[in-house]
């Protein structure tokens, strides 16, 4: 079997229903994803078991249907909704003769696939090489050819040893690489945060139309698309705010349930500028019938990110694809736009400007002498607006969102007082 790039990929996907997650519904969200990696579905099979078969993952009965019903389907590729061990897909591969690629595969080759920037690059391979190293020995049919259809894309596979030295070796460069360009991003940031614009990210699910709001709010062109996984960069605009006062509007890597480790970890780098942020707007479709579980996987991630003390606004994007009449009640938490025909989207605006500014808190902070050199550390955390030598020390007044105030304390002595205002 030869996994050719001009041919279409005719996919069979399998799973296991141990009860752990709702089976039908991560299959269908498998099935979109080979969709959006340019394959077709032909089949979908699960088998309900206490527990996975050690060797084969299916039963080996049913992997047996499932080689018949390939050959009967003309099916070129088994994607199996899990996490595969090298032996695993080497056994299944010996039992059927077709290439076998696992969730995780198909998400690093959508991610190589789409990613645009140097950065982005350097991270879906880096969690592709992390990927490979344990699995070397299994790696078949599917893994071992170079470039051209789902699951290839990356290096090939030549001797064993020599493969394993040459991926760690890899995996050494690609790290040096991004931590360098970590560091310079870092850099950015706080250059960014010391033009005292304060920041908002768009995050949510994929294809839920956050690049889509980043556009129609920015007046940008990023790439938006109905595919998932259309953004994996970060892009950050300008937003005009409607008191005239500006904020920075930043774009991220949309969100999936069961997202793989590899990617969470390649893209917390990413994600991170979202966990620095002053405030989310938290995206949802919703015109997806599933945009509950959506929400929630959302969220759950976000909570793992660090981003639970950040205030949030909901935003449930796509009304235009839904009635009035069933479209959810607003507060200053929630807004209801459409990124396609501009619907709620002045309300959005002032909702972001409205918790931004009581995000904001302003104070005076005491520092004695000898403690001088923690004004830097103070200037990191917001934007000093005065400072006065007095007797014994410096009297510093700053403002920064609430959430951060508590931490300069640690530095100094306090006499707060709130302000409502960003200026
Ligand atoms: N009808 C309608 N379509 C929308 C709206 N917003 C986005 N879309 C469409 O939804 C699809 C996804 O939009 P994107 O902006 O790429 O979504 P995203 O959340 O950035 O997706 P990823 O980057 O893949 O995570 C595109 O086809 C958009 O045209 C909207 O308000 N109404
Ligand atoms: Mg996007």
């Amino acid at each position: 079997m030869h996994l050719l790039e001009e041919e279409t990929q005719r996919v069979l996907l399998a799973a296991v229903d141990t009860g752990e997650y709702d089976a039908e519904e991560s299959m269908e969200e498998l099935a979109e994803l080979v969709r959006s990696a340019g394959g077709e579905v032909k089949a979908q099979v699960i088998q309900p078991l206490p527990s996975i078969r050690q060797a084969t993952y299916l039963g080996i009965g049913k992997l047996k249907e499932v080689k018949e019903a390939a050959e009967r389907l003309d099916v070129n590729l088994l994607i199996f909704d899990t996490e595969l061990t090298g032996a695993q897909m080497r056994n299944i591969e010996a039992e059927t003769g077709i290439p076998v690629i696992d969730r995780t595969m198909l998400i690093l080759d959508i991610f190589a696939q789409r990613a645009r920037t140097n950065e982005g690059k350097l991270q879906v391979e880096l969690a592709q090489q992390k990927y490979r190293l344990p699995r070397l020995i299994g790696m078949g049919q599917a893994l071992s050819r170079q470039g051209g259809g789902i699951g290839t894309r990356g290096p090939g596979e030549t001797k064993l040893e020599s493969d394993r030295r040459h991926i760690r070796r890899r995996i050494e460069s690609l790290t040096r690489q991004l931590d360098e360009l970590k560091r310079r991003r870092g850099d950015l940031r706080k250059r960014r945060q010391k033009s005292e614009l304060p920041v908002v990210s768009l995050v949510g699910y994929t294809n839920v139309g956050k690049s889509s709001l980043l556009n129609a709010l920015t007046d940008a062109n990023v790439y938006a698309e109905n595919q998932l996984f259309a953004t994996l960069d970060t892009t950050s605009r300008r937003l005009l705010l409607p008191s005239g006062k500006e904020a920075i509007l930043t774009d991220t890597v949309g969100l999936l349930s069961r997202l793989p480790h590899e990617l969470i970890e390649a893209f917390s780098a990413t994600l991170e500028e979202a966990a620095s942020s002053d405030l989310i707007l938290h995206v949802c479709n919703l015109s997806n019938p599933r945009v509950a579980e959506q929400k929630e996987i959302a969220e759950q991630l976000l909570c793992k990110l660090g981003c639970t003390d950040i205030p949030m606004i909901t935003v449930y994007n796509q009304c235009d694809r839904v009635p009035l009449s069933l479209r959810p009640r607003t507060n200053d938490h929630t807004a209801v736009t459409s990124a396609l025909t501009k619907e709620g989207l002045d309300d959005l605006l002032l909702k972001i400007e409205q918790l931004l500014s009581a995000e904001m808190q302003s104070g005076t902070f005491l520092l004695p002498y000898h403690e001088g050199a923690l004004l830097s550390e103070i200037r990191k955390l917001g934007r000093v607006d005065s400072t006065d030598f007095e007797e014994g020390g410096i009297r510093i007044t700053a403002s920064m969102p609430k959430r951060l105030f508590a931490q300069a304390s640690q530095y100094a002595c306090t006499d707060t007082n709130e302000y409502s205002d960003l200026e």
